[in-house]
């Protein structure tokens, strides 16, 4: 694998998800593979899970880590061609992607979303100009408009939770005040469509995201229909895709509750995390005995050891 942006760049989807199953039986067992390489982790937002995960694996492969909040530590970086710099961005990326690569063998970049300009947030200009210029391995560890390390998580996180060979997995939005991009359910609905379930996303009326990631998922707007049998309930709230960044709702009959997760068949919660209790999903529901959310935490460390392995065979 040459870069690990989205699941364009996965060669096979349930190889990677068995890598990630063997790392977590066996973490060391390729501590050889990242000897004298560094690694450099980019954060021009906030992170908990990407930042210790993504570290952690790739510590277990042997790799030099660097992390660095760019968004707070580094120079403002231009991402566009030919401007004019005469405002607050005091380095271009054209640099800085060719010094940081001249540092390091791979680079991981978490950029997210504005939610103010829908078309260059789509273009995902800040990981095009990094893999144009930083002459390495890119991984996204969440971009504008996906997160695969995530969503890589979520696909193991089902394949040891299921019960069923194709099992129902519901994505539902969540209430939230606040508006947030559209990354992680555009991303898990892409993952999705290529693993061996059935896909149903159910939002309020104006949430719909690009049909271009919600592919064959079935789209139900009732969310205690689309609940019915489900075997996964994955959560997230994301902001209007078509009134771009807006947030439209922030109805709480939308919260997951015990309620409505007994219109499943028994079914688990997931959600990325970070999340606000008692906003989004009640406090039983995370506290009880349905919730999937610790596991499919613990799982990006094995998600991202699957796709540092992949990128460290195809440097060879
Ligand atoms: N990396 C996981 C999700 C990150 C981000 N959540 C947030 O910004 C939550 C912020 C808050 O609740 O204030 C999102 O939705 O894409
Ligand atoms: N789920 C996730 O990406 O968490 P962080 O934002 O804390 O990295």
């Amino acid at each position: 694998m040459k870069h690990f942006l989205s699941f364009q760049d996965v060669p096979d989807l349930s190889q990677l998800i068995t890598s990630g199953i063997v790392a977590k039986r066996n973490p060391f067992g390729d501590q050889e593979m990242g000897k004298n390489k560094t690694i450099g982790l980019l954060f021009f937002n906030s992170s908990l899970r990407t930042r210790i995960s993504t570290q952690k694996a790739a510590q277990n492969l042997g790799l030099n880590v660097i992390v660095m909040n760019v968004g707070q530590d580094g120079w403002g970086l231009e991402m566009e061609e030919g401007v004019i710099m005469n405002g607050d961005k005091a380095e271009h990326v054209k640099e800085a992607a060719a010094v940081i690569g001249s540092y390091c063998d791979i680079i991981g970049i978490r950029s997210f979303a504005s939610l103010s300009d829908r078309e260059k947030d789509y273009q995902e200009i800040v990981f095009q100009q990094f893999k144009k210029y930083a002459g390495v391995p890119i991984i996204n560890l969440e971009s504008a408009t996906r997160h695969p390390l995530q969503s890589l998580a979520d696909c193991i996180t089902i394949e040891e939770f299921k019960l069923k060979e194709r099992p129902k997995v519901v994505l539902t939005w969540l209430p939230h005040f606040k508006p947030l991009p559209q990354a992680v359910a555009n991303s898990f609905c892409e993952w999705m469509n290529h693993a061996e379930v059935e896909l149903v996303v159910t939002h309020p009326k104006g949430y719909d995201l690009s049909p271009d990631f919600v592919g064959k998922g079935q789209v139900i707007y009732d969310q205690d229909k689309a609940l019915e049998g489900a075997d996964f309930v994955y959560g997230k709230n994301w902001s209007s895709y078509e009134h771009y960044g807006q947030v439209l709702s922030s109805d709480p009959s939308w919260m997951i509750t015990n309620d409505k997760m007994s219109l499943t068949d028994n079914g688990k919660f997931m959600h990325c995390l970070p999340l606000r209790r008692n906003m989004k999903v009640a406090d039983e529901v995370l506290d009880g005995p349905h919730s999937l959310v610790i596991e499919q935490a613990a799982n990006r460390e094995w998600a991202a050891q699957a796709a540092l392995r992949e990128i460290l065979l195809g440097m060879k």
